[in-house]
C-alpha cells in the first residue's frame, strides 16, 4: 500500500500541532521505587539516555536505563526524601559540569561543586559529562614529550602529550606515587593537571591535596573527588566529569594531564550500578558493555591539530591487579585500550627497587617518537642491558666463579638498577636524567663500589649543575647532548672519581 502525499502531510501537521503539548505532558514523571541511589521512574516516555532530570527534593539524576514503560534514573546526590510518588522533571539537557579557569587550584565533587571550603567557583560555561571523542581528522600524532621526571619511566617507557599510558600493579606498589610525581614535574611546563579520585579513601585524597599544595602543584591542578563513601553513580561519572573539564582546556589549546585513580574501582562502581539497574551480568558479573565504559573514556585523550586548537590531553589511568594477575578481565581490557603500560611489581617494591617498574613488561607504544633526544640517545642500551642482567642474574645465582664478561655484565646491571631508584616527590629535570643516563649506560661508574654509586652519581650531577650551568642549560633548551657537552661530562667525571676514590677506599 502506498500512502498519498496529502495523507502524510496531514499526519505531519497533526504531529507538529501536538508536539508541544505532548512534550509538556511527558516532561514529568513519578518515582515508582527507589533504593541504593537508583530510582525507577514512570511517565518519562520521551526521556533520552544520559539526560539530566530533577527530582522534587532538589536532587539531580541521570537517565541510565530506558525500559518499555519506565526509566532507570541514577541519583547524583542524596536519596533522602525521595519516595514513591516523588515528581521527576526532565531538563532536556545532558548531564554536565561547570568548566573554566576558576576550577584550577580547587577540589571539586563529580558535579564540579567545590568541596575544599574555599568558596564558590566562578565559571560561565558547562560541558556535557559524556562527549564524543575527537575524530581522526582532528588528531595529530603524539610527538611532544610529557616528562614524568621519573628516570626509569622517561628513559624506558617515555610518554608523549596526548598519549594514554596505563599504570598497573598490585595494591601498595607506588601507582599513585608515580602519578603524583608526574603532576609535580609539570611545574612550569604549562600543563594543567587533573587528578580524578574514584572510590579512594577521603584521607588519601586529602593527603594528595596536601602533597600537591606543599610542592606548589595545586596552582595548576584540579582534584575531582568521589570517595569510597559516595554512591556508585557518583563514582561512575567521576572520570567523565574530569575528562569534560580536561577537554575544555584542551579545546583552548592547552596541554592537560589527567590521572584516573583508579579504573578498577570505577569498573566495580559500574558493575554495582548495572546490577541495580537489573542489567544482565556477564563475565565476573560485569555488564557486557564494560569495555565500552573505559574505551569511550580513554579515547577522549588525544593531541589535536593546530586547526582544532593544538591542545592535548594525556591520560594516566591506574588499574589495581590482584596478585599480579594482568590477565584478569578489567586489566586486559584497559591494557588493550591504552598505548602502553607501566607495570609495577610487588617483589621489586619490597626488594627496595622503587619505583618498582618491571622493565620487561612495561611498554610505551607511541611515546618513543616523543622522547627527548638527549634521553633517547643516552638510554639506548638501557633496556637491553637490564634484560641481559635479569637473565644472567637468574642463571648465576648458584654459580661461584664467573667469567669476567658475565661478572662485568652483572656489575653493570646492578649499577644501572641502583641509579634507577628514585625517592618520592623528587622528579628529575631532563638535564639531570641525561647526565645520569650517560654516565651509567657508558659504564663510566662501573668501577665505583655499588653502595657508593647512587650518592656519587647524584653528587656528580649536582656538581655539573653548579659548575657547568652552561652545559646543563644547553641540554635543557635543546633537548640534545652535543659532542662538547659529552667531553665536558667525561672530564668532570674523571675529576670527580679521582676525588671520590679517596672516600670509597677509606
Ligand atoms: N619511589 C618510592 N620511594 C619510596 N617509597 C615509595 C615510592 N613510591 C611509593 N612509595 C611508598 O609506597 C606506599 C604505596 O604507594 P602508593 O600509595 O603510591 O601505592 P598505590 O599502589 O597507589 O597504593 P594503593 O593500592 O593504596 O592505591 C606509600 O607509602 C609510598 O610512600
Amino acid at each position: 500500500m502506498r500512502a498519498k502525499p496529502e495523507e502524510i502531510v496531514s499526519v505531519l501537521r497533526e504531529e507538529i500541532q501536538n508536539y508541544d503539548t505532548r512534550v509538556r505532558r511527558d516532561e514529568t514523571g513519578t518515582v515508582l521505587e527507589v533504593g541504593d541511589g537508583i530510582a525507577t521512574v514512570y511517565g518519562l516516555d520521551q526521556a533520552v539516555y544520559g539526560e539530566l532530570v530533577e527530582l522534587d527534593t532538589g536532587v539531580k539524576g541521570m537517565v541510565m536505563n530506558l525500559a518499555r514503560d519506565s526509566v532507570g534514573v541514577v541519583l547524583l546526590g542524596s536519596e533522602a526524601g525521595v519516595r514513591e510518588g516523588t515528581v521527576v522533571r526532565r531538563t532536556g539537557r545532558a548531564a554536565d559540569v561547570p568548566v573554566g579557569d576558576g576550577l584550577i587550584g580547587r577540589v571539586v565533587d563529580v558535579l564540579g561543586q567545590p568541596i575544599d571550603g574555599l568558596g564558590p567557583i566562578e565559571t560561565t560555561e558547562t560541558r556535557p559529562i559524556e562527549h564524543e571523542a575527537s575524530g581522526v581528522v582532528s588528531r595529530e600524532p603524539v610527538n611532544v614529550p610529557l616528562q614524568t621526571g621519573i628516570l626509569a619511566i622517561d628513559a624506558m617507557v617515555p610518554i608523549g602529550r596526548g598519549q594514554r599510558e596505563l599504570i598497573i600493579g598490585d595494591r601498595q606498589t607506588g601507582k599513585t606515587a608515580i602519578a603524583v610525581d608526574t603532576i609535580l614535574n609539570q611545574k612550569g611546563q604549562d600543563v594543567i593537571c587533573i587528578y580524578v579520585a574514584i572510590g579512594q579513601k577521603a584521607s588519601t585524597v586529602a593527603r594528595i591535596q596536601d602533597t600537591l599544595k606543599k610542592h606548589g602543584a595545586m596552582d595548576y591542578s584540579i582534584i575531582v573527588s568521589s570517595t569510597a563513601s559516595e554512591s556508585a553513580p557518583l563514582q561512575y561519572i567521576a572520570p567523565y566529569s574530569g575528562a569534560a573539564m580536561g577537554e575544555y582546556f584542551m579545546g583552548k589549546g592547552k596541554d592537560v594531564l589527567i590521572v584516573y585513580d583508579d579504573l578498577s574501582k570505577h569498573a566495580v562502581a559500574y558493575r554495582t550500578l548495572s546490577l541495580l539497574l537489573k542489567r544482565s551480568p556477564g563475565r565476573e558479573a560485569y555488564p557486557g558493555d564494560v569495555f565500552y565504559l573505559h574505551s569511550r573514556l580513554l579515547e577522549r585523550a588525544c593531541r589535536l591539530t593546530k586547526e582544532y586548537g593544538g591542545g592535548s590531553m594525556t591520560a594516566l589511568p591506574i588499574i589495581e591487579t590482584q596478585a599480579g594477575d594482568v590477565s584478569a578481565y578489567i586489566p586486559t581490557n584497559v591494557i588493550s585500550i591504552t598505548d602502553g603500560q607501566i607495570y609495577l611489581e610487588t617483589d621489586l617494591f619490597f626488594a627496595g627497587q622503587r619505583p618498582a617498574v618491571n622493565v620487561g613488561l612495561s611498554v610505551s607504544r607511541v611515546g618513543g617518537a616523543a622522547q627527548t633526544r638527549a634521553i633517547k640517545k643516552t638510554a639506548g642500551t638501557l633496556r637491553i642491558d637490564l634484560a641481559r642482567f635479569r637473565e644472567l642474574e637468574v642463571f648465576t645465582q648458584f654459580a661461584s666463579d664467573l667469567d669476567p664478561a658475565t661478572q662485568q655484565a652483572l656489575d653493570h646491571g646492578r649499577r644501572l638498577l641502583e641509579l634507577l631508584k628514585q625517592p618520592l616527590y623528587h622528579p628529575m629535570p631532563v638535564s639531570r636524567q641525561a647526565i645520569l643516563l650517560y654516565v651509567a649506560t657508558s659504564g663510566l661508574v662501573d668501577d665505583v663500589p655499588l653502595e657508593h654509586v647512587r650518592p656519587f652519581a647524584l653528587g656528580f650531577a649536582g656538581e655539573m649543575e653548579a659548575e657547568h650551568p652552561d652545559v646543563v642549560a644547553e641540554i635543557e633548551s635543546t633537548g640534545t647532548l652535543s659532542g662538547p657537552a659529552v667531553e665536558c661530562i667525561r672530564a668532570a667525571l674523571a675529576d670527580a672519581k679521582k676525588r671520590g676514590s679517596a672516600t670509597w677506599q677509606a
